[in-house]
């Protein structure tokens, strides 16, 4: 009898790769392409006051289409349960990453960092703020590329990016220091700061504001003290000091930041931020289809096109990944 039934068939469950609170997040085998994903697994009665943030982090994957973002390829909902179906990520998280190297040299944080401004200008462009960024919501591919994760607590202001949020969350020791002192603030102006803190993470191996004690820690957030190590160079404690600014208006901004010399340094281009991810459908993999389930080809782009978030999408996206890696666009089983 299987724990998993609404997966038979269609996902073969392989061992626990992470979790956290309320969710599993399990390896498995997509059984119509041998890709491996992703699934994370919730139960709906232990969710309880966290279930809003399934159905945000589900509303706001599903808009979201970008090389350095964890990408959506199916959701399964039961009675029960949710199961979202994501992009494989096999090297882990980056908090990882950084603890097992103790901290990073400045070209390999530069090239992480680039990666990760590529991704948050990107969803500020789509109109998210993440709200959430930390090392451990950074997860690295085959090629230690950066996948974003978590969009549980992200938040997409029906008046646009220049709108005002209210909401206290995201984990303290990233929090900006007007979103702790409970004002109104910008999600782009709390995600600049909370990626302030990431660098100084990326190139120091431990946090700018730390404190066993919470109030002494959002006393130190609030002021913006903080210690720069003598292995600092002078350009990135420069970057740090203007992405941790307490003033969020004095705070550098996402074009800024694209074209900073310390991000473009060795580079001379401007950080690219925007999806390499194409909009049209691929042929091969739209034909593969077509002949799998025995329809027109017009037939079978327009069921694609729905993006239902079904197997259908979940099998589309992952021909393509199978294309991206130089392995034949084939699917295994006949139906
Ligand atoms: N800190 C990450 C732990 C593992 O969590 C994930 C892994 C993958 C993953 C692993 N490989 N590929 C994707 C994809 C998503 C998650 C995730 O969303 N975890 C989570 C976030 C908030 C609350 C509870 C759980």
């Amino acid at each position: 009898m299987s724990l998993y039934p609404e997966l038979k068939g269609l996902y073969h469950l392989r061992e626990t790769i992470g979790s956290g609170g309320f969710a599993k997040v399990k390896l498995a085998y997509h059984a119509l392409t041998g890709e491996k994903v992703a699934v994370k697994i919730m139960d709906k009665r232990q969710l309880g006051p966290e279930l809003p943030r399934v159905t945000t982090e589900i509303a706001a994957m599903k808009e979201l289409c970008h090389h350095h973002i964890c990408k959506l390829f199916q959701v399964i909902e039961t009675e029960t349960r949710f199961y979202l179906i994501l992009e494989y990520c096999p090297e882990g998280e980056l908090f990882d990453y950084i603890v097992s190297k103790d901290r990073l040299e400045e070209d390999e944080a530069r090239i992480f960092f680039r990666q990760i401004v590529a991704a948050v200008a990107y969803i500020h462009d789509v109109g998210f703020a993440h709200r959430d960024l930390k090392p451990e919501n950074l997860l690295l591919d085959e090629e230690q590329n950066i996948k974003l994760i978590d969009f549980g607590l992200c938040a997409k202001p029906k008046g646009g990016m220049s709108s005002y949020l209210a909401t206290l969350c995201g984990s303290p020791a990233y929090a900006a220091p007007e979103l702790i002192a409970g004002k109104q603030y910008l999600g782009s102006e709390v995600d600049q700061w909370s990626m302030g803190v990431l660098l100084y993470a990326l190139l120091c191996g431990f946090l700018p504001f730390d404190d066993e004690n919470i109030s002494q820690l959002y006393k130190k957030i609030k002021h913006g003290t903080y210690s720069s190590p003598e292995w600092l160079s002078e350009e990135s404690k420069e970057l740090i000091a203007h992405l941790l600014q307490v003033d969020p208006k004095r705070r550098i901004t996402i074009p800024d930041l694209l074209q900073h010399e310390w991000l473009t340094h060795g580079f001379n281009v401007p950080i690219e931020w925007q999806s390499k991810y194409k909009k049209n459908l691929d042929d091969d993999c739209v034909i593969e289809l077509s002949v799998h389930h025995g329809k027109k080809r017009v037939d079978m782009e327009d069921e694609i096109q729905e993006w239902k978030y079904d197997y259908l999408t979940a099998t589309y996206f992952l021909l393509l990944e199978k294309k991206r890696k130089g392995k034949p666009v084939r699917l295994l089983l006949k139906p």
